[in-house]
């Protein structure tokens, strides 16, 4: 049930200095600098026309988008939306104009996380040019704070289509498609965008990047480490605005073969649910009591 959702789409984050934004993105993070305008810059880490738009104003908040598959099923997502008493608006055609899209449905989870879904997002016929070699391979998920994470948990599987891939105690990794996980929602006092996570091409991109940042002085906050969730690799630092960016690789994908005897699992909230090699995070949603890590 709910909207069919096909594959994350963009982020959009507000940020207090949109030059410090768009430098972190290209010369550290390696993304291509696509448009910019006094209010808007537009970058992308694969062959779509965008990954991520940076607007000017930290307080423009942060909001994710999600394609669905044509104008027709964004219609139905309003349909069901409505019948199940969830408050939808269309987006203006400035909007859409910002989003580069031609639908747009904008709804909030009941963290207030703004959620926007798009239809026939513009395609772009030029490849992704990296700014850096970070080995970049595509845009893949966002952590989102959650100020109730079995209330949001319950809007995305029953409203979005979603499915629990795993939980970290009551962090839910959540997978639209075969992907272990398009979101991860984390407990947390607030709501928003928590980190952006983009797959590169190896485990030597990860190493290379771990020796680059640290020579570029960017605060690395966890990792490199591996994730016995995913079981992908990783390495999460810090950018501009409080936004932390991870680099990972060898995400597990749980294709429809799998799902027939796929069963979600709980890890409880201890380090090695965050990490399987060792690695501590310096992110305070991961971060877990004392005890309870000399205990693990
Ligand atoms: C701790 C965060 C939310 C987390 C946990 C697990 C994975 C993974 O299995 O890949 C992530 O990507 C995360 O960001
Ligand atoms: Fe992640």
């Amino acid at each position: 049930m709910g909207a069919d959702l096909h594959d994350i789409r963009y982020v959009r984050i507000g940020s207090d200095d949109l030059d410090e934004s768009v430098r972190f993105a290209t010369e550290i993070l390696g993304l291509e600098l696509m448009e910019r305008d006094r209010s808007c810059a537009y970058l992308r880490g694969d062959d779509r026309d965008h990954n991520i738009c940076y607007v000017k104003g930290r307080d423009a908040g942060t909001m994710t988008g999600w394609e669905v598959g044509s104008m027709t099923a964004l219609d139905q997502a309003a349909a069901e939306f409505d019948a199940a008493c969830v408050r939808v608006r269309a987006g203006t055609s400035e909007e859409r104009e910002q989003r580069r899209v031609r639908g747009l449905l904008i709804l909030n989870d009941p963290s207030g996380n703004t959620i926007e879904l798009v239809a026939r997002p513009q395609a772009c016929g030029r490849r992704y040019f990296p700014t850096r070699d970070a080995g970049i391979t595509h845009f893949s998920h966002v952590g989102l704070h959650t100020r109730n994470a079995p209330a949001d948990e319950g809007f995305w599987v029953a409203n979005l289509g979603a499915k629990v891939s795993d939980w970290i105690g009551d962090a839910a990794l959540i997978r639209i498609n075969e992907v272990h996980h398009n979101v991860a929602l984390f407990p947390s006092t607030k709501s928003g965008v928590q980190h952006v996570n983009f797959q590169v091409e190896s485990q030597d991109d990860i190493m290379r990047s771990w020796y680059m940042l640290q020579n570029r002085n960017v605060k690395v906050v966890f990792g490199p480490g591996r994730h016995p969730t995913s079981g992908a690799r990783f390495l999460y630092f810090q950018g501009p605005d409080d936004m932390i960016y991870e680099y990972s690789t060898g995400v597990r994908m749980i294709t429809a073969e799998d799902e027939k005897s796929y069963v979600p699992r709980s890890f409880p909230k201890e380090p090695s649910s965050f990490c399987m090699w060792g690695s501590l995070p310096d992110i305070p949603e991961f971060k877990v009591p004392v005890d309870v890590a000399r205990a693990a």
